[in-house]
């Protein structure tokens, strides 16, 4: 396969187009909350939404009726065109590339409104070269349409193709932000068989040893622990080790049982715990769970900032609490301390809960 040079890597690709950035900025982005704009309802519901969650996502793909994708993408300029967004990001989930709809979207969305679309969020991306296409196109639209700054890409690892390729998808462009797990496409594709929107499945389990009779005999039918095991620990951790060498951002994707709050909240903190910065929200009702999870928790922040109060310039070992604590567990720490503090500066609550927390002395 060939490479770009490093040179080349940051040039435009289009003459006139915005220089590509060389850091995606760390923007807040717990909830990518979804929206089918042409949902008269619902779409009515998205202006009141901005500034309670951190990205608003008009959707054009799956979930959308095929004969609504026209309306759904004018539906997503009027909107973008009538809403001022805040702080709030607004992306979109574009067609598959081999849809019949996706050049429209492309072509409409960037000259409309390109300036106010901080993501393109593409489905199925298989390799490098799903992404080297978006790349050049969004470089050929940005330049007619005069958009002064790079509109990022963001792709779904939902084949086994684009599992197999993840690295060279995150490491295609530029422009790529993150990388979101589809679980449902991706179950497809494996030909996994299980029929959930993510989540577990109480088949796919690990059982406690057969307990043994006095003459050393096993007792197969005695009742056993079963501990349900998570299906989708691999790829999220494959993709947690990709986004991370490149400087991009991974997420966990939709989770369809939307009455099941307690488990959504499981997956999203399985996320968060394993490096994910989010999850989608597909109902009203998953915004809160995933700005709660996708938040360092307050016990962690005031331990976090002990440590670092502790470490003073950063390296030997000191004990707090009987535990060891040195150079590497000092970053563990900045970890979370660095994002309350990008968290804090979009979100007042949050800022007041944190500024609450008793600070020690250095
Ligand atoms: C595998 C994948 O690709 S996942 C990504 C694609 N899927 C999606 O984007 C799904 C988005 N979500 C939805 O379509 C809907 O939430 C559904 C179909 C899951 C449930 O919809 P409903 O049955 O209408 O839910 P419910 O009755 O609880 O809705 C309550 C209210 O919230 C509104 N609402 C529901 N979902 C959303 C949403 N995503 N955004 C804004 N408002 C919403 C409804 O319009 C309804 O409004 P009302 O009180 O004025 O009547
Ligand atoms: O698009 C998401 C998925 O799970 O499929
Ligand atoms: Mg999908």
């Amino acid at each position: 396969m060939s490479h770009k040079s490093a040179k080349d890597f940051f040039r435009p690709l289009a003459v006139g187009a915005p220089q590509p950035l060389r850091e995606i900025p760390a923007r807040p982005s717990r909830a990518i909350h979804f929206f089918d704009p042409s949902n008269e309802k619902m779409a009515a519901k998205i202006p009141a939404m901005v500034g309670t969650v951190d990205v608003l996502l008009g959707n054009l793909e799956d979930a959308v009726k095929a004969d609504n994708k026209v309306a759904a993408r004018e539906g997503l300029v009027r909107i973008a065109q009538d809403t001022d967004f805040g702080p709030t990001q607004l992306w979109t989930r574009i067609n598959a590339l081999d849809s019949p709809w996706v050049l429209d979207d492309l072509t409409t969305l960037v000259p409309a409104i390109g300036e106010k679309l901080d993501v393109i969020m593409v489905p199925k991306v298989q390799g490098a070269e799903d992404i080297h296409y978006v790349d050049r196109i969004l470089a050929q639209l940005e330049a007619k349409a005069g958009i002064t700054r790079p509109i990022l890409v963001h792709a779904i690892l939902e084949t086994a193709r684009g599992v197999a390729n993840v690295e060279e998808i995150c490491g295609a462009s530029p422009r790529m932000q993150g990388l979101s797990l589809g679980p449902a496409d991706l179950a497809a594709d494996r030909k996994m068989k299980t029929t959930r929107v993510g989540g577990g499945h109480p088949g796919y389990l690990v059982r406690e040893d057969a307990p043994r009779d006095a003459d050393g005999g096993y007792l197969y039918d005695a009742d056993r622990f079963r501990f349900q095991q998570d299906l989708w620990h691999y790829t999220m951790a494959k993709m947690v080790d990709a986004c991370a060498t490149h400087g991009v951002y991974p997420y966990w994707g939709p989770f369809g049982d939307i009455k099941d709050t307690v488990a959504c909240e499981d997956q999203f903190r399985n996320a968060f715990l394993l490096g994910c910065v989010g999850a989608w929200s597909l109902h009203p009702v998953q915004i809160e769970i995933a700005n709660r999870v996708f938040s360092p928790s307050v016990e962690d922040i005031a331990h976090a900032r002990r440590v670092v109060a502790a470490m003073g310039d950063g390296t030997g070992a000191v004990m707090i609490d009987g535990k060891m604590e040195d150079d590497a567990s000092l970053k563990q720490c900045l970890v979370l301390v660095e994002l309350a503090e990008e968290l804090a500066a979009i979100d007042p609550v949050l800022k007041a809960t944190y500024d609450a927390i008793e600070t020690p002395e250095a």
